[in-house]
């Protein structure tokens, strides 16, 4: 049974929790959570009867196996840095943090020297398990088109100065490179800079707020040697947050799952 300890308690730990207690994987059991909104915490604690911790370091010295990030780009380095310090395997759901190079590295090699694991889930987008093997080939382009409900890009609209009740058509509202996208949206465009990992390149990135979307909508553009890809889905919003796709949370669900299959599927 692989214990699994949770920092931060929101929308996709919502989802890992109720998918775990509903016995949709087998093979887990939560055993502490962390949120610095200890409510958060308690709350979730009670459909999975696991601890509440009041710090990241009281949770890594638990007997967990896998430490889940599902927190804020911020909290990375603190949890993965802990957390593999500690023996444990960790999963980070804000793979936004990985746009800092420096940062990769040290925990891509501290991660090496503890003989630990990071897994960085596909999260809120389709194609990585192609990206990953075009990298064979000479990847020549890589174009992310987002679009999402004008309510789910609400809070990083204000902080750019832009009235988003304003926007009445689909607009873009920004254009430009992997680096400025998670920089002006860091908790709207992590696929962004997992795309960028994934295909080893530099991601374009464009962002449209749309008054008439339900859906979040990712389209996946990237030329190579070896083949074109294009991919677009659309997902579902969590209720608990507009922002997440309901897809990111299963993702890292069917990682957690998979981590005990005796089959690997996909690259
Ligand atoms: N890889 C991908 O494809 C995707 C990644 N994400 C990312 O995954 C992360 C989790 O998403 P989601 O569950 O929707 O987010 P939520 O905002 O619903 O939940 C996050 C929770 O973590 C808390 N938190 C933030 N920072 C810390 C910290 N340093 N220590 C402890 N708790 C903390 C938040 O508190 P408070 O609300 O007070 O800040 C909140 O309760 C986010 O960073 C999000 O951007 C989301 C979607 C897709
Ligand atoms: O969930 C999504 O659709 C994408 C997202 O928020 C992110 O990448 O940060």
């Amino acid at each position: 049974m692989l214990k699994i300890g949770i920092v931060g308690c929101g929308a996709i730990a919502t989802f890992i929790s109720k998918a775990i207690a509903r016995k949709k994987v087998s093979n887990a059991k939560v055993v502490a959570y962390y949120d610095k909104n200890r409510h958060k915490a308690e709350k979730l604690s009670k459909i999975t009867n696991a601890d509440v911790c009041d710090s990241i370091d009281e949770l890594v010295k638990k007997d967990i196996d896998l430490v889940v990030e599902a927190a804020s780009i911020k909290a990375v380095e603190e949890v993965a840095t802990k957390a593999l310090s500690n023996n444990k395997d960790v999963l980070v759901m804000s793979v936004g943090a990985f746009v800092d190079k420096e940062l990769f590295l040290k925990l891509y090699n501290l991660a090496k020297d503890k003989g630990r694991k990071i897994y960085l889930p596909s999260g809120a987008i389709a194609g990585i398990d192609a990206i990953k093997s075009l990298t064979f080939g000479k990847i020549e382009e890589v174009v992310l088109k987002t679009t999402k409900p004008v309510e789910g890009l609400k809070e990083a609209l204000k902080d750019k100065g832009i009235d988003a009740d304003a926007i009445k058509e689909p607009t873009v509202v920004f254009e430009g490179d992997v680096f400025d996208a998670i920089k002006q949206f860091p908790s709207n465009i992590n696929v962004s800079v997992m795309l960028s990992i994934a295909s080893e390149f530099p991601a374009k990135v464009i962002i449209v707020a749309d008054p008439n979307a339900k859906t979040n909508n990712h389209e996946i553009f990237v030329k190579s040697s070896i083949g074109t890809l294009k991919v677009l889905i659309e997902n579902v919003p969590c209720e608990e947050n507009p922002k997440t796709s309901a897809l990111a949370a299963y993702s890292a669900i069917r990682i957690i799952k998979d981590i005990s299959e005796p089959i690997k599927i996909g690259t």
